[in-house]
């Protein structure tokens, strides 16, 4: 079924309960409870309204329609069907219009003023011909019981456990305080106003009823009395008939009575009508006989006559028949037709129903007005207040309604200070979120800042450098001009950062970049890539040599000092310059070639400049390759060490060896030379695994020329400064010595100044570390490095290895030579021994054993061999550790 109903879950379904109101509707008309005065209450349109509130029109007009059938029956007229079909029609409609307001009883009240009243005027008046009288309050009864009807629906709707049977959807489920209001205010009025009216009507029907009994009792009782003496023997007597007449005048009007025989025959009537005599008379033809009290009865016209009952009634009257005492065979008949009475109450109940219905109709507009009083503050705040955030968001100005009612006035105070709170909120809320929205720009600018400048030194960053690098690539490919990008790269700068500390280091950046930025034009770039790299972007150069002068100008940029922390310091820089479009056309390419100029300055000994050249670019490659080669090298045991011999003077005898590390191939054809590749495995870090094989190799080699008998030799190994700050490094030493059992004691390590330059607490722990495990400490290369000599003093150092470079010239330079003394007093006097590298001829030897130098090591001696080739040596020239055959003497005297 389609209707607007059928929503409720759990209750009957829908299309039963409208069969059920259906036949309510009917019941309601067939089983009418009779009022007064013959009136029926017909309580079937209350159904009617339900269904139209509850399944629509449509089926309403239905449910009209078999309801009002019954009044076929009950009016002997389908008229009836008119008036109670129009009105669920005529409410429909106006509920259609105003569905927001949907007052049943007043727009039950309007149809039966507008429609329902005049149709019944109508329909008495011209079709069945009653008296106005008559109709007047049988119009206002339909009326009243109209608006009853519509009454009672209404409130059986806002009853909550009705609608839930009903399976009300929510809109009705809903309650409207108006309609509830007006549905009790008039609740209130009607329903004593109806129950007192028909108690009343009842009551003066009763007393009317006992009265026109009385009268035909009285008569009953008198007739006898007068008729008697006036009849005779002889019916037709004049006496008779003024006796007769005497008697039907006495209680009113139309008042007949008569005598007739048994027969059924009338001797004589007070009504001329009756007379002649020997008419037949029935008083109760036509009617039902309905007895009143013993002896008397009701003629009440029969139902198939086609008028209402309460017409019926007004023409019923009350019957007597009863034998004559003195003279059996003659009956009395009184009949009192009850018309006069009734008229008489009809009037008195049209005016009460007038009262009723004046106050019915005064409670409705007080009802009206009193519900339209009461809620309309409620509505009009519930109106007010519908979408109040958006409101007060909206900062709209909100006009709170007025009221006198306490409760009200109160909530819409309530209100108000909730409309003050939330926009006090609101605004909080606004001028917290303005400033997040404040902060997150803020901070979005910052982020923005950050994505394309380095925070500490505000210079652009390597993204936002190469942003513009394009950009003035491409500008400059179509206008001719050179570009120029510098980068520059601190000398040193690690050295700083590890003796004065990163944020010295950070300062010095800053200064740098502020240096940097001051040394060039407005319209060049200043960046840094990163660490203590920046790069110049000099844009439209006319020449190579104004290159060259920017470069120049910004390297004097750094002859001043730098001041940090109340430090002065000289800090240098080296630069690669690479030129566009000679150099290159890409980013990436200008920036590499930049970087190969930049470091083949600082191979040229740092604090200058350099232009890239494609010979620069062949190195770099080769050294890149000869990195790539390195890092396979380890695997594929292209490694191999040599060994030095050291020989002791005093002695002659060789006292040690000096592990060197070379590259070959598989052949054992030497690759590179070690000062081209051992510095790359330094850079790359590669030196770490590979100083760890030199040691396993070099530990285990010597180990077993212990084993095979020959001469106990000191064994020196070369440990790089990554090698020798690994933490690890004593253990693993310990481990390799461990593994092969050979004496810590026979172990020199040897290490450069440098290293003890970087960080001297760590070195001294360490030296210590390795000193107590019984190692022996060489300071190789010495006096190259620029250290100061008090390192000495405090570190665990046991050798000096003096440098090459001093025994080179010692014969020639007086200075190198004193220089070697002076190494040799110093390292005698700190309890040092010394070693003299690099003897190439026996005059350095003799100058050097001369000088009271402990042990040397160089060509002269002996070139490092391969493993074998010290086990040769020391077979043939030190069998049993001496040198029996006088090798080195010979050496000596080769020369
Ligand atoms: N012209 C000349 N040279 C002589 C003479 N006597 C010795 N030499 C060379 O002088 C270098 C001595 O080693 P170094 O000063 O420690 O200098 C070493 C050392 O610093 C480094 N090195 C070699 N092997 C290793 C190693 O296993 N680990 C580490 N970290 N560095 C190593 O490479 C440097 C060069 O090693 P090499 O080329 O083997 O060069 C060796 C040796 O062949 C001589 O009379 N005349």
């Amino acid at each position: 079924m389609n209707t607007p109903a059928a929503t409720g879950k759990h209750g009957p379904p829908p299309a039963l309960i409208l069969l059920f109101l259906i036949l309510a509707g009917l019941a309601g008309n067939i089983f009418a409870p009779r009022l007064f005065m013959g009136f029926n209450y017909l309580f079937g349109s209350i159904a009617v309204l339900l269904i139209l509130r509850i399944y629509g029109l449509r089926w309403s007009l239905v449910a009209a329609m078999v309801a009002a059938s019954a009044t076929l029956w009950l009016f002997h007229h389908p008229f009836a069907m008119l008036w109670l079909g129009l009105e669920p029609l005529f409410i429909g409609l106006l509920l259609r219009r105003r569905p927001e307001a949907p007052n049943l009883v007043l727009f039950s009240a309007l149809y039966w003023t507008l429609v329902g009243v005049p149709l019944i005027f109508l329909f008495f008046l011209g079709v069945q011909g009653a008296s106005l009288g008559g109709t007047l309050p049988a119009a206002m009864m339909y009326w009243l019981i109209g608006v009853t009807n519509a009454l009672a629906a209404s409130l059986l709707l806002n009853i909550r456990s009705f609608a839930g049977l009903l399976g009300l959807r929510k809109s009705l489920q809903t309650l409207s305080l108006r309609q509830v209001v007006f549905n009790l205010l008039m609740a209130a009025v009607v329903g004593p106003a109806i129950l007192i009216m028909v108690l009343n009507g009842r009551i003066m029907e009763t007393q009317s009823h006992d009265l026109a009994l009385k009268h035909i009792e009285d008569m009953a009782r008198l007739a006898p009395l007068e008729i008697e003496p006036a009849m005779g023997r002889n019916p037709q007597s004049d006496a008779l008939q003024q006796a007769l007449a005497a008697l039907a005048n006495s209680p009113g009007q139309g008042t007949i009575v008569s005598v007739k025989n048994t027969l059924g025959n009338i001797l004589a009537s007070s009504h001329p009508a009756m007379r002649p005599a020997g008419h037949s008379y029935n008083p109760f033809e036509g009617c039902e006989k309905i007895p009143v009290a013993p002896g008397i009865f009701q003629a009440l016209p029969r139902g198939d006559i086609p008028i209402p009952l309460w017409q019926r009634v007004q023409r019923s009257s009350l019957v007597l028949e009863a034998p004559l005492p003195s003279a059996p065979a003659w009956v009395l008949v009184i009949e009192l037709p009850l018309g006069p009475l009734k008229q008489r109450l009809l009037e008195r109940q049209t005016f009460a129903l007038a009262l009723v219905l004046g106050l019915i109709v005064l409670a409705l507009i007080n009802a009206l007005f009193f519900s339209r009083w009461l809620a309309l503050p409620l509505l009009q705040l519930s109106q007010v207040t519908t979408n109040l955030p958006a409101r007060i968001s909206a900062r709209a100005r909100i006009t709170y309604p007025q009221t006198r009612i306490a409760e009200v006035d109160r909530l819409i105070g309530n209100f108000k200070v909730m409309d003050e709170v939330l926009q006090d909120k609101f605004r909080e809320i606004t001028e917290a979120k303005e400033t997040l929205e404040q902060r997150v720009q803020e901070r979005t600018e910052e982020l923005k800042y950050l994505a394309t400048h380095d925070p500490l030194t505000h210079l652009p960053n390597r993204g936002l450098l190469l942003d513009r690098l394009s950009q003035a690539l491409a500008l400059q490919s179509r206008h001719g001009k050179k570009l120029g990008l510098l980068l520059l790269d601190l000398d040193n700068f690690k050295m700083v950062n590890d003796t004065l500390g990163h944020s010295t280091g950070d300062l010095l950046l800053q200064q740098v970049a502020h240096r940097l930025q001051e040394g060039v034009r407005q319209m060049d770039t200043v960046a840094r890539l990163g660490g203590d790299e920046f790069v110049i972007l000099a844009a439209e150069v006319e020449s190579l040599d104004a290159m060259g002068k920017i470069a120049q100008k910004l390297l004097e940029n750094f002859s001043a000092p730098f001041h940090l922390n109340g430090r002065e310091l000289f800090i240098t820089a080296s630069l690669g310059i690479t030129i566009h479009p000679d150099d290159g056309r890409q980013t990436d390419i200008l920036l590499k070639n930049a970087d190969t100029a930049m470091y083949q300055a600082k191979k040229l000994g740092k604090n200058t400049f350099q232009f890239f050249t494609r010979e620069m670019d062949q190195r770099i490659r080769k050294r890149l390759d000869l990195e790539t080669r390195l890092r396979r090298a380890l695997e594929r045991n292209e490694f191999l060490l040599h060994y030095q011999p050291q020989v002791e003077l005093s002695s002659g005898r060789v006292t040690g060896v000096e592990g060197l590390l070379r590259w070959c191939k598989d052949g054992g054809e030497i690759l590179v030379p070690p000062r081209e590749f051992i510095p790359i495995l330094e850079e790359t870090g590669l030196i770490v695994p590979v100083g760890e094989w030199v040691l396993q190799t070099a530990v285990a080699q010597a180990r077993q020329w212990e084993l095979a008998g020959l001469a106990p030799l000191q064994l020196a190994v070369n440990i790089s400064a990554r090698q020798f700050y690994r933490e690890s490094l004593p253990e693993k030493i310990h481990t390799i010595l461990e593994q092969n059992g050979f004496s810590s004691s026979r172990l020199t390590l040897e290490i450069t100044e440098s290293i003890l330059l970087q960080d001297t607490g760590e070195s001294l722990s360490k030296l210590r570390t390795l000193k107590d495990m019984g190692i022996n400490i060489a300071i190789d290369d010495f006096g190259t490095g620029y250290s100061s000599l008090a390192y000495l003093k405090r570190l665990p150092i046991d050798e000096l290895k003096i440098d090459r470079v001093f025994v080179e010239g010692m014969t020639e330079d007086p200075k190198d030579a004193a220089l070697i003394e002076a190494i040799i007093e110093l390292a005698r006097k700190l309890g040092m021994k010394v070693v003299a590298e690099g003897v190439e001829t026996a005059e350095q030897l003799d100058f050097i054993s001369r000088r009271g130098c402990e042990k040397v090591q160089g060509f002269f001696l002996s070139r490092p061999l391969p493993a074998a080739g010290v086990e040769e040596l020391l077979k043939a020239h030190f069998p049993g550790g001496e040198d029996r055959v006088g090798w080195a003497g010979r050496r000596r005297d080769t020369l």
